[in-house]
């Protein structure tokens, strides 16, 4: 209703068309991705890197196998990666593309790229299943990846080999930056254990940096056989074909990196019993790398993207995200006594120790 100054119109107009914006926003979000995706698909990173300096869009269309008639296009998803920080526009002469830490990070021969990871999470075969999650939601399926391709996540990677190599690939690439802070500013978690078993470690990248720090810690990395097999150990690591449910070799620590977070309350209590008979009775430990969901908002971004990660697994896998309460909810009920957390020691995900 009008108010006497119209004022009312006014604002529930403009609130109304906030609201319109916002639907659209959120409804073309993914273009986000799938423009990232096209960007590190085309080697634009690499490209303006190798440039050595910035790179107009006529040198960086030239530099692609695409076609120029088509240039335009090319500004046009360079014009989105620029509004969302992935690379910065020179204005000093003719406007040009140079990289930002976030697409430093995309490039494909740099130890801690992404650039896998992205190309793993944006194929088809892992998007699809999020077009079946209200179906999903309405079905008797373990989840939505189940519902569009009718096996588990898991059971697809065994005998899909493309599948299960861009999988590790991403896995792996999250290893180099992930090791380069647990030997340094994490150091005193690993300091004084003689054995160490990397359960669901996959292909060894994260285990092998460790190892790499710590000479002497024997390593073995637990996998599946799709994972593992055909993988050549060195000095102090091996791998290990096996199932986490059936049987974890003994050690001092048992290094649980994104497992707990793939699993539901009852696989966790599982694998973490299992865990607990596999540690060395007296000084043993579990050392879990995992999100732990904050209560309080503070960094929104990164709430959101842990509330990603946490319906990723959800329709990707049975797994969740979890908060201090629930994680310690896990740890007694597959009887452990104590835990030590350190918060954001890798920046979305924590560090925590579980004893006996
Ligand atoms: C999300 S990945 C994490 C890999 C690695 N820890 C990392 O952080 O890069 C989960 C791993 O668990 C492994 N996995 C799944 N089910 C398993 C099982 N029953 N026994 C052992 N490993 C398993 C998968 O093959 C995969 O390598
Ligand atoms: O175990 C994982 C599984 C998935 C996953 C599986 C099926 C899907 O359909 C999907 O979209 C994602 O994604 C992960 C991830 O993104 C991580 O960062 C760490 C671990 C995982």
């Amino acid at each position: 209703m009008a108010s006497a100054n119209g004022v009312g119109v006014e604002s529930s107009r403009k609130e109304l068309l906030d609201a319109q914006a916002h639907v659209y926003n959120h409804t073309f979000n993914f273009i986000n991705s799938m423009s990232l995706n096209c960007a590190i698909q085309l080697g634009i990173p690499d490209i303006i890197h190798k440039h050595g300096k910035p790179m107009t869009l006529s040198q960086l269309a030239d530099a692609l196998p695409i076609n120029k008639a088509k240039s335009h296009g090319l500004f046009r998803v360079m014009r989105i990666l620029v509004h969302s920080k992935f690379f910065n526009k020179d204005v000093d002469e003719e406007e040009a593309y140079c990289l930002t830490q976030a697409s430093r990070l995309l490039l494909r021969d740099d130890p801690i790229s992404l650039a896998p990871y992205v190309i793993s999470m944006i194929d088809p075969i892992m998007m699809d299943p999020f077009h079946n999650l209200s179906e999903w939601l309405q079905d008797e399926c373990l989840n939505p990846f189940f519902t569009k391709h009718g096996k588990t996540f898991w059971e697809l990677a065994g005998v899909d080999q493309n599948l299960n190599k861009k999988f590790n690939e991403a896995m792996a690439c999250d290893a180099g930056f992930v090791t380069s802070i647990l030997t340094t500013d994490c150091r005193q978690v690993f300091e004084g254990l003689e054995s160490m078993v990397d359960v669901g470690g996959g292909t060894g990248e994260t285990a092998k940096g460790i190892a790499d720090a710590f000479p002497g810690l024997k390593c073995i990395v637990l996998d599946l056989p799709h994972v593992v097999g055909g993988l050549e150990g060195c000095e102090n690591l091996r791998f290990f074909s096996g199932d986490m449910f059936e049987s974890i070799p003994n050690a001092d620590a048992i290094f649980l990196k994104w497992i707990l977070h793939d699993w539901s309350d009852e696989d966790c209590v599982k694998i973490l019993k299992k865990c607990k008979e596999a540690i060395t009775p007296n000084g043993g430990k579990v050392i879990i790398v995992e999100m732990i969901l904050e209560d309080q908002i503070e960094d929104e971004k990164a709430t959101q993207t842990q509330f990603f990660f946490d319906v990723l697994m959800m329709v990707g896998l049975t797994g969740k995200q979890r908060s201090e309460k629930e994680w310690s909810q896990l740890f007694s009920a597959a009887g452990f006594g104590h835990y030590k957390m350190t918060p954001a020691a890798l920046g979305l995900r924590s560090v925590i120790e579980v004893f006996p």
